[in-house]
């Protein structure tokens, strides 16, 4: 009985031990597959984490994968191995970054979503401006409508003087004479032959240097992003630098933006690092990497003009130990009012902006303050936001913005 049960236990080890065996044999070849394909993995662009370059397009693929000839032709068939040969494994799909929309397809798109929010002070114009009779009450209610749009007074005064002009010279108050008239006065006051062009070109041997500067929230970091999407969009290198340190997350949504159209950011790991030092550093990087442009973001404290002054007086002298600043474009929410005019005029006491973006333009009827604030500074509205998708940045046409209105 004995000898039976000494068997059982040698023939149970045996079982143990095979299974053990069979166990160690498939993960040694799972292991082999997986390293395999690791190295056909394609590297990541430098300063970009693989993780992020979710969808870059073909023609950037440094992937020794052959991309198909089409965006919708089938994969090549597998070459035909021997009966023997083992299935070729698979590499996971090629990361991308996105292709950003161009500038004259956004226009297109965006001009429905500022007449949405701007046809009604034309539409409440015109209404009023071809009654028939026009008596001073009824001026007094198109000033009114002007004034509301955030037009400001000044404006609002010649326009309405002008209109007036042309209806007793005129003597008609026909809708579409007014609607011309209108349109035209509007027009003058956006000031249609402003250089609302961006610099964003290499200046001889160095790239364009771009400051943003804003109060925080008026939308300052996404517009830093969707303008390096619409500079990507025209096949700039760009380069951004994430100056903003004072609110911690600022970096890191820089940094996302840039990411998903292959663009580097500098950046400093360290909350509440010196602004000038990361402004410099970005710089320096555009200028050794041979960018056409560095966008830098900084942040926009308004709690007393002396300190937003020094920080952005500073900012500005590191910048150009290495090279001029290009453009300092002013980011201000529409949506504000005579506060962002206030705004306006603190940030171009502290440094010399060149050019506005208005933002959050698609949820406002208050249009006027591109006239409002163009006149203030004497410079010109450049870009317009028009809604939080990555692509809702436009440039600024004057005659679309206006045909908007008078629609
Ligand atoms: N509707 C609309 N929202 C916008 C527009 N531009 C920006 N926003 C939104 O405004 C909010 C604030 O944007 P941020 O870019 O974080 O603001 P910021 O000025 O950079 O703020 P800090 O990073 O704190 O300096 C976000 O929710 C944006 O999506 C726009 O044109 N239209």
């Amino acid at each position: 009985m004995a000898g039976v049960d000494t068997v059982l236990i040698f023939v149970i080890i045996g079982v143990v031990i095979l299974a053990g065996a069979v166990a160690y044999g498939v993960n040694l070849v799972r292991g082999r597959a997986g390293r395999t394909i690791e190295r056909e993995a394609p590297p990541a662009a430098p300063g970009l984490p693989a993780e992020d370059l979710d969808r870059r397009p073909p023609t950037d693929s440094t992937d020794t994968v052959a991309p198909p000839e089409s965006p919708g032709a089938p994969a090549p068939a597998p070459e035909a191995t021997g009966p023997e040969a083992p299935p070729a494994p698979t590499a996971p799909p090629a990361p991308t970054v996105e292709r950003p929309e161009s500038a004259r397809g956004r226009l297109q798109r965006l001009r429905a979503r500022l007449a949405r929010s701007n046809s009604s002070i034309g539409q409440g114009l015109l209404a009023l401006l071809s009654r028939g009779s026009l008596d001073e009450e009824t001026w007094e209610e198109v000033e009114d409508t002007l004034i509301r749009s955030d037009l400001g007074v000044e404006a609002t005064t010649e326009l309405v003087d002008s209109l007036r002009t042309k209806v007793k010279v005129d003597g008609t108050t026909d809708e579409a004479t007014v609607r011309g008239w209108l349109r035209d006065d509007l027009l003058a006051l956006v000031q249609p032959d402003m250089d609302r062009r961006i610099a964003s070109s290499r200046v001889g041997d160095r790239p364009a240097v771009i400051l943003v500067v804003g109060v925080n929230g008026t939308g300052k970091t996404t517009t830093v992003g969707k303008l390096a999407r619409v500079l990507v969009a025209e096949d700039r290198e760009v380069i951004l630098g994430a100056a903003d340190t004072f609110r911690a997350a600022a970096a890191d949504q820089l940094e996302t933006w840039g990411a998903r159209v292959g663009v580097v950011t500098v950046r400093s790991d360290k909350d509440g690092a010196d602004p000038a030092a990361v402004a410099f550093d970005a710089v320096k990087a555009g200028i050794e990497e041979e960018a056409d442009v560095v966008i830098i973001d900084t942040a926009g404290r308004l709690h007393n003009k002396v300190g937003l002054m020094d920080e952005l007086g500073k900012v500005k002298r590191v910048i150009e130990k290495q090279s001029e600043i290009d453009e300092v474009l002013l980011v201000l929410d529409a949506t504000t009012g005579q506060n962002g005019l206030q705004q306006a005029k603190v940030f171009s006491e502290a440094v010399n902006v060149t050019g506005i973006v208005l933002t959050k333009l698609d949820g406002t009827a208050k249009g006027g303050i591109v006239v409002a604030v163009q006149r203030q500074l004497g410079v010109p509205v450049k870009l317009v936001g028009l809604g939080e998708g990555p692509d809702d940045l436009a440039p600024f046409d004057p005659e679309a913005f206006v045909d908007a209105i008078v629609m």
